[in-house]
């Protein structure tokens, strides 16, 4: 009799479960209603299929880029599990997207690996917080601003380039840690103001906390898909989360504790402003309090660090692969710099443009963002007849419009830097290419990042000559924090004679 009444407990909640799924996916289902019907379905993803996606998503890539040739379309919709989201690859609605305001909250499902309380600044913060914490924060990767680090850039390159110039003549070499320890002393430098001495024990323990913390975003973002994001709360990640807390903590204390100056702010007058500084200043104004001083910092090492380094990496990949290109950049950088690098000057970018024009080809192909999703903040017309209801996320496929044949004609996997001649820019639509996406919240670091990235190339490419056996026909991309290569593949170094 007690078996009989706990069976019926049990059948009775396994009932009431059943009902309460069935009816919020059928209210969830009534209140996208107008936008599945009115827009293609690409692509269905059931909830066993999400899984199976997280374990190999090149063919989730796939699949998308075949739903919208099948569905001949350019905006449509993916179910995954039980949620809508529109994507599109479609430049003007691209355009729509990143310019109005209704678009301004970033989609929660893209950019879970943000939402704990660390990294929930200014990548993810929600429109209204956004607006004043994006005005403190631009001074710091403002024109000006940028261009004082100039210095820090050359010597970072420079390191990088006598680093990799050791590895010449030993066979194929894996590179990669070598350029993260390298952008991560760049980061500690301009957001934090901070030099740690390289062979110190305190670097080391550094250097691994920022890779565990990448490891552990990476991890966050593909089990949050499940509703496992706890999984990834390793110890390895704990440990690593105290050291850059301490870190990050003992810097603000620091600052906090130096004399204010005569207008009442903190070392401003100086050539340029790290990050921590302007936080630190906004503290002082109200904008912010200590916690977000400490999340900004966090925030920004997450947005510039793997993407910074992710960026150098795959440009020097696809430069070694193809060698003829990467000789008619050394011949530009020769023909400006023809007796070697001391130092690189912001009116030397200008004298470059096959630089440019390779640098963007290689983000064409390989964008560190692949997706970008935002989040409607209102009830809002996406295309003529599609209201999109408020929270409502929008996917824009980066890595899908990157590739589109009907932007960028037959070759569009081609790497060809040709992309990016002034007449074939001009032929195209200018949201075609959104690899720092665009609008009021486009990648506040892209100045940062387009100059650090050339300095690399300049430095390390003048100087060293890159091979590799690997073709560029069997590279697969896989979405970590950001879109990398599935194995890094090693590189071959010369140095050059001139
Ligand atoms: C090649 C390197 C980089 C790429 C490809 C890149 C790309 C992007 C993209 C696509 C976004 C927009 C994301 C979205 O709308 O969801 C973004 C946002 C952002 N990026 Fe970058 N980024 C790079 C480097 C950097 C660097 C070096 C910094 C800072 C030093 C930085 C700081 C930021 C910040 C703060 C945001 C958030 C802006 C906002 O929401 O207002 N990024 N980045």
């Amino acid at each position: 009799m007690i078996v009989s009444i706990g069976v019926k407990i049990w059948l009775l909640t396994a009932v009431i479960l059943l009902l309460s799924v069935s009816w919020r996916l059928y209210q969830k289902r009534k209140h996208y209603r107008n936008v599945t019907s009115k827009l293609p379905i690409i692509c269905r993803i059931t909830f066993i299929r999400v899984v199976y996606c997280i374990l190999d998503v090149n063919r989730l890539f796939e699949a998308v880029s075949t739903g919208f040739d099948v569905m001949k379309t350019s905006t449509g919709c993916i179910w995954a599990a039980a949620t809508p989201y529109v994507v599109t690859v479609d430049p003007e609605v691209i355009k729509h997207v990143t310019t109005s305001p209704e678009f301004l909250n970033k989609a929660p499902d893209l950019y879970r690996h943000f939402h704990n309380d660390i990294l929930n600044g200014l990548v993810v913060s929600p429109a209204r917080k956004w607006k004043p914490d994006r005005k403190a924060i631009s001074p710091f990767l403002a024109n000006n601003n940028v261009i004082a680090f100039f210095p820090a850039f050359n010597e970072n390159a420079n390191n990088l380039k006598n680093k990799l110039a050791r590895l010449a003549g030993k066979g194929e070499q894996h590179i990669f840690t070598i350029i993260k320890e390298c952008g991560l002393q760049l980061s500690l430098l301009t957001i934090m103001g901070i030099k740690i001495d390289e062979g110190s024990k305190k670097y080391q323990e550094i250097t691994r906390a920022f890779n565990a913390f990448g490891d552990h975003m990476a991890m966050d973002l593909l089990l949050g898909w499940l509703g496992l994001g706890f999984l990834s709360r390793t110890p390895r990640y704990k440990r690593a989360i105290k050291c850059s807390r301490d870190l990050v903590r003992s810097v603000i204390k620091e600052n906090l504790a130096k004399p204010v100056d005569s207008e009442g702010q903190n070392n401003f007058e100086k050539n340029n402003k790290t990050l921590i500084e302007l936080a630190l200043k906004a503290l002082r104004q109200g904008v912010f309090n200590e916690k977000d001083v400490e999340v900004e910092c966090f925030t920004m090492f997450a947005a510039s660090y793997e993407t910074s380094v992710g960026a150098a990496y795959t440009c020097l990949v696809l430069l070694a692969m193809h060698p003829e290109i990467q000789e008619r950049l050394f011949q530009e950088l020769q023909s400006v710099f023809p007796d070697g690098i001391t130092s690189v000057e912001y009116d030397d970018l200008k004298k470059l443009p096959y630089l440019d024009m390779c640098a963007s080809e290689a983000l064409r192909l390989i964008p560190p963002v692949a997706y970008i999703g935002r989040q409607t903040v209102h009830d809002t017309e996406l295309i003529q007849g599609v209201i999109l209801p408020r929270g409502t996320q929008v996917l824009l496929a980066i890595y899908e419009v990157h590739r589109r044949k009907e932007i960028w004609g037959p070759d569009a996997n081609r790497f060809n830097p040709d992309n990016f001649l002034p007449e074939n820019v001009a032929k195209r639509h200018p949201y075609s290419y959104m690899t720092f996406s665009k609008g009021p919240r486009n990648c506040l670091g892209f100045r940062y990042a387009e100059i650090t990235l050339r300095m690399i190339l300049i430095h390390t490419v003048r100087r060293l000559k890159f091979s590799m056996t690997f073709k560029y026909e069997d590279i697969v991309l896989v979405p970590k924090v950001t879109l990398g290569f599935k194995t890094d593949p090693p590189l071959n170094i010369e140095v050059r004679s001139n």
